[in-house]
C-alpha cells in the first residue's frame, strides 16, 4: 500500500514528511468528499497538471508585487491564453471545472470574465426569452460580448425598492429610457463595469404611464463591439482601488436618457407589452434569481478560501519550531501548542462543514432552478431563507477563520508572502456583496418569525423549520445517556434555536399588541432577530455536517471526519453555550463535559492535521503562498521571493540623495554647532 497523504515527494522538508507519514486516511479519498465526487476531484489535478505544462499561463512574477494596472493586464493576459486552451483544459460546461481552472490559473483577484461568468450569463439563462437568448446569450456563452449585472447604485444596494435609476416605458416608440437622474442614482460597485465589459444586464425602476413596478432587469449595450468606445448618453469608469480583488475593474455607469428597444427588457416570466400592458410574473422575486445564484455557490467558494489560508497556516506551523514544551528536548513545531491547535483546528471543521451544507443548498438551488423554468415557485421562499442565512453566517466565520490562520504565522502570516491578507481581503468581500450580512440575516428573520407564528396557532412546520414543531427535553442529554451520539448535540443546537426564535417572536408581539407600528417594532427587535438567524443556521450546518457523516462508507473517511464532527459540535455548542445555560438546559457539569471532549478532539485531530488541510489538494500555483509551499521549504524561498521588491533593483535608492541624505546632513551639522 502507497501512503496515505498523496502529497508525500522526495525532497520535502522532513519535518511535513513527518506530518503527511502519520496520516490514518487517503486523502485523495477525503478530497472526493470536499468536491462531492472522485471524478470531480480528479479532475480538478488533472487539470492543474495541464495547466503547469502550458508556460504562458504561469503567473509572471508573484501577484503582490503587480502594481494594480499590471493586475489588470495579467488577468486579461491569462484570459486571452485560457480562452485558446479552454476546450482542451475543461468541460465548459461544468461550472466547478470552470471555477477550478479560473483559481489556479488566475486566482482570486479577479479577471475581465469574473461577473460574465458569475452573473451576467446566469441572469440571461434564467429570464431572457428563448429569443432573447438567441440573441445574447449564445454570444456571451462563445464570448463575443462580455457582460456584467448593474444593480447597485451610489446611494442604494441593500433596498433595491429604491433604486433611483429609472426605465420609463414610452409607448409611442416602444422604448424603455434609461435615466441615471441624480449622482447617487449612478451605478456604483458593479464588478467589471469599469473597463472590461461591453454590455450589462442594469437593473432599474420600471416606470409605466407614472406608476412604479419596482426593480427590473433591462440589457444594455454599454460600448461599441469594435472600439471598446462607451456609446452616445452612457459615461462609464472604475471606482477606484480596493481593499482586495484589484486585478477586477468595479465600474460606475450613468446613463443620460439612454433609449434602448422594448425587447430589451428581460421578459421570460414577467412582460410589458407594446401598448404599456404591464403582465405580472408568477413570483414576485423572479428577478432577484442571480443574487440568488450567486448566494447559493458562497459556501463552497467561502470553505474554499478558508481552506487556502488554512492550508498555509498548518503547514507552516509544522516546519515553524519555535520555543519547548520540555525542556530537555529541542524546539518544538509551533502546530504543537495546544493554543495553536485551538486557534486552527475548528476552523479546519468548519471549512469541511461549510462546503458539505454547500453541497445541500446548491443541491436545492438546481431544484429550484429547474422548477422556476415552468413557472413552478413553492420552493423559493425556502431557497431565499436558507441563502441568506447560510451567506451571512458562512462569510462572517470564513472572516474570523482567515485571520485566525494569517494571526498564527506570527510576522510571516502579515507578508504578503503568505497570501492569507490577500484571500482575507477577498473573501470578506462576501460579508457585503449579495446582501449586506444583518439585511440578509433579517430576510430570514421574517421566515422564522412566520413559522414561530404558525407553531403558536398550534399549526405543524415542516421542512427546514420542522423542529420548531418538533418535541423539546426540558434539559439537554448531553453526558447523560449511555451512548455518545451526536443526536444529542443536534437536540441541543434545537433548543438553543428554538428558544431564541421564540424569544425575538414574542418580543415583537408584544411591541406590536402594544401598538407599534410593525417596521417599528421589528427595529427595536432587529438584534434578536437576527441573533435567531445566526443560531437556526449554525444549527442547519452542524446537521447537514452531521448527515455527511452519516453518508460515508469508507471507514477510515468516515473515522477522520466523525473525528472532525465531534470537534466542530463541541466548538461551536461552546461558542453558543450562553443561551442554553440562561434557561437551564445545560449546566455546568456538562460544560466541563463539553471542554474537555473539545481538549481532546485536538488530541485525535493533531497527527491528521496537515492531511485534513492537504486532502483539498490546493497545489501551490493556486496557492500563491510561500509559507504555504506543498514542499515545506520556508526559509530559502522567503529570501527569493523578497527579491522581487523593486526596492532591491538598487542599492541605494534615490530618496536617499533627495531626502535622507540632506536630513541627516543637517542634523549632523547642528550637532557639531
Ligand atoms: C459553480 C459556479 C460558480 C459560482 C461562483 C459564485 C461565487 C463567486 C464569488 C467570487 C466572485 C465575486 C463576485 C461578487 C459578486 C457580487 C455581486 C453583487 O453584489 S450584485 C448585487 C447584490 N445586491 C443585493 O444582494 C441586494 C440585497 N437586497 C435584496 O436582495 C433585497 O432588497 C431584499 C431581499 C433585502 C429585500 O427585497 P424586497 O423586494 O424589498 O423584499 P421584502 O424585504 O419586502 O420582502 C418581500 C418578500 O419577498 C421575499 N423575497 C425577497 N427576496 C427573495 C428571493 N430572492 N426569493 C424569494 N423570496 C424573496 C421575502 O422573503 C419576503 O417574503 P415574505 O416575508 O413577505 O413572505
Ligand atoms: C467586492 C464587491 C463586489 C460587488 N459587486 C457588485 C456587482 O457586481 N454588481 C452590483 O450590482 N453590486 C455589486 N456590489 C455591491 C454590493 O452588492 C452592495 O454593496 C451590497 O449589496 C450592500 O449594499 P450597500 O452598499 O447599499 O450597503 P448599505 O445598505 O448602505 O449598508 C450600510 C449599513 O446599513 C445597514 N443596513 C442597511 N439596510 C438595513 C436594514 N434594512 N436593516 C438593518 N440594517 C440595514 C447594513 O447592515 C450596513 O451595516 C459589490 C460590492 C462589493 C464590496
Amino acid at each position: 500500500m502507497g501512503n496515505l497523504n498523496k502529497e508525500i515527494r522526495d525532497g520535502d522538508h522532513p519535518d511535513i514528511t513527518e506530518e503527511r507519514l502519520k496520516s490514518t486516511f487517503d486523502t485523495h479519498k477525503m478530497a472526493a468528499q470536499i468536491y462531492n465526487s472522485q471524478r470531480a476531484a480528479d479532475r480538478r489535478n488533472e487539470i492543474t497538471s495541464a495547466v503547469l505544462k502550458i508556460p504562458e499561463l504561469q503567473d509572471i512574477k508573484p501577484l503582490p508585487f503587480l502594481s494594480r494596472e499590471e493586475k489588470v493586464e495579467e488577468a486579461a493576459r491569462k484570459i486571452g491564453i485560457l480562452s485558446e486552451h479552454l476546450y482542451d483544459l475543461v468541460n465548459v460546461n461544468d461550472g466547478a471545472e470552470l471555477y477550478h481552472l479560473n483559481n489556479v490559473v488566475i486566482g482570486g483577484e479577479g479577471n475581465p470574465l469574473a461577473l460574465h461568468g458569475v452573473m451576467f450569463i446566469p441572469v440571461l439563462q434564467a429570464q431572457a426569452t428563448d429569443e432573447q437568448k438567441k440573441k445574447w446569450l449564445y454570444r456571451a456563452m462563445k464570448r463575443e460580448i462580455i457582460g456584467t449585472y448593474a444593480q447597485t447604485e451610489m446611494g442604494h444596494g441593500s433596498n433595491l425598492r429604491k433604486l433611483e435609476t429609472t426605465a420609463t416605458y414610452d409607448k409611442a416608440t416602444e422604448e424603455f429610457v434609461l435615466n441615471s437622474p441624480t449622482t447617487t442614482s449612478m451605478k456604483w460597485w458593479p464588478g467589471n463595469l469599469g473597463k472590461s465589459t461591453n454590455y450589462a444586464v442594469v437593473v432599474a425602476t420600471l416606470i409605466i404611464n407614472e406608476k412604479d413596478y419596482g426593480p427590473h432587469s433591462f440589457m444594455v449595450q454599454l460600448r461599441d463591439e469594435n472600439t471598446h468606445k462607451p456609446l452616445p448618453n452612457i459615461e462609464v469608469g472604475d471606482i477606484g482601488p480596493k481593499m482586495a480583488y484589484n486585478a477586477t475593474d468595479n465600474g460606475f455607469l450613468k446613463l443620460n436618457h439612454l433609449r434602448i428597444p422594448r425587447t430589451n427588457m428581460l421578459m421570460k416570466h414577467v412582460k410589458v407589452e407594446k401598448d404599456g400592458t404591464y403582465i405580472k410574473p408568477p413570483h414576485a422575486k423572479m428577478s432577484y434569481s442571480a443574487m440568488v445564484h450567486v448566494r447559493a455557490h458562497m459556501n463552497n467558494t467561502m470553505a474554499y478560501f478558508l481552506a487556502s489560508s488554512l492550508t498555509i497556516a498548518v503547514r507552516y506551523s509544522s516546519i515553524r519550531r519555535q520555543g519547548h514544551i520540555n525542556p530537555k528536548e529541542p524546539e518544538v513545531k509551533v502546530l504543537e501548542y495546544q493554543t495553536q491547535q485551538h486557534r486552527l483546528f475548528p476552523h479546519i471543521a468548519r471549512a469541511y462543514a461549510f462546503s458539505f451544507a454547500g453541497a445541500e443548498t446548491v443541491r436545492l438551488y438546481e431544484k429550484v432552478k429547474k422548477d422556476m423554468e415552468s413557472g413552478e415557485t413553492e420552493l423559493m421562499a425556502d431557497l431565499h431563507a436558507l441563502t441568506s442565512g447560510l451567506k451571512s453566517v458562512v462569510t462572517y466565520l470564513t472572516m474570523q477563520g482567515i485571520e485566525q490562520a494569517r494571526q498564527s504565522c506570527g510576522g510571516h502570516g502579515y507578508s504578503m508572502a503568505s497570501y492569507i491578507s490577500e484571500i482575507y481581503g477577498i473573501a470578506i468581500g462576501g460579508c457585503t456583496y449579495e446582501g449586506e450580512n444583518m439585511v440578509m440575516l433579517l430576510q430570514l428573520a421574517r421566515y422564522l418569525m412566520k413559522a414561530a407564528k404558525a407553531v403558536k396557532e398550534g399549526k405543524k412546520v415542516e421542512g427546514l423549520v420542522g423542529y420548531l414543531s418538533a418535541p423539546d427535553n426540558r434539559h439537554s442529554l448531553i453526558d447523560r445517556t449511555p451512548e455518545k451520539s451526536y443526536d444529542t448535540y443536534l437536540k441541543t443546537f434545537e433548543h438553543i434555536a428554538r428558544q431564541q426564535i421564540f424569544r425575538a417572536f414574542d418580543k415583537l408581539e408584544k411591541m406590536l399588541t402594544s401598538g407599534l407600528p410593525h417596521s417599528e417594532a421589528w427595529n427595536k427587535c432587529s438584534v434578536e432577530l437576527t441573533r435567531a438567524s445566526r443560531l437556526h443556521t449554525r444549527l442547519f450546518i452542524a446537521q447537514a455536517f452531521a448527515r455527511r457523516v452519516h453518508d460515508v462508507v469508507d471507514f477510515h473517511i468516515k473515522e477522520a471526519l466523525d473525528d472532525l464532527l465531534h470537534l466542530h459540535l463541541n466548538y461551536e455548542l461552546l461558542d453558543v453555550a450562553s443561551y442554553a445555560l440562561e434557561d437551564g438546559h445545560l449546566c455546568g457539569e456538562q460544560m466541563n463535559f463539553i471542554r474537555s471532549e473539545l481538549y481532546r478532539s485536538l488530541g485525535k485531530i493533531r497527527p491528521n492535521a496537515v492531511s485534513y488541510v492537504d486532502a483539498w489538494e490546493l497545489s501551490d500555483m493556486e496557492l500563491r503562498s510561500v509559507l504555504g509551499r506543498r514542499d515545506g521549504h520556508v526559509y530559502e524561498n522567503l529570501y527569493k521571493w523578497a527579491q522581487n521588491s523593486s526596492l532591491n533593483r538598487t542599492d541605494v535608492l534615490p530618496v536617499f540623495e533627495k531626502y535622507l541624505k540632506p536630513l541627516m546632513m543637517s542634523a549632523r551639522k547642528n550637532s557639531k554647532l
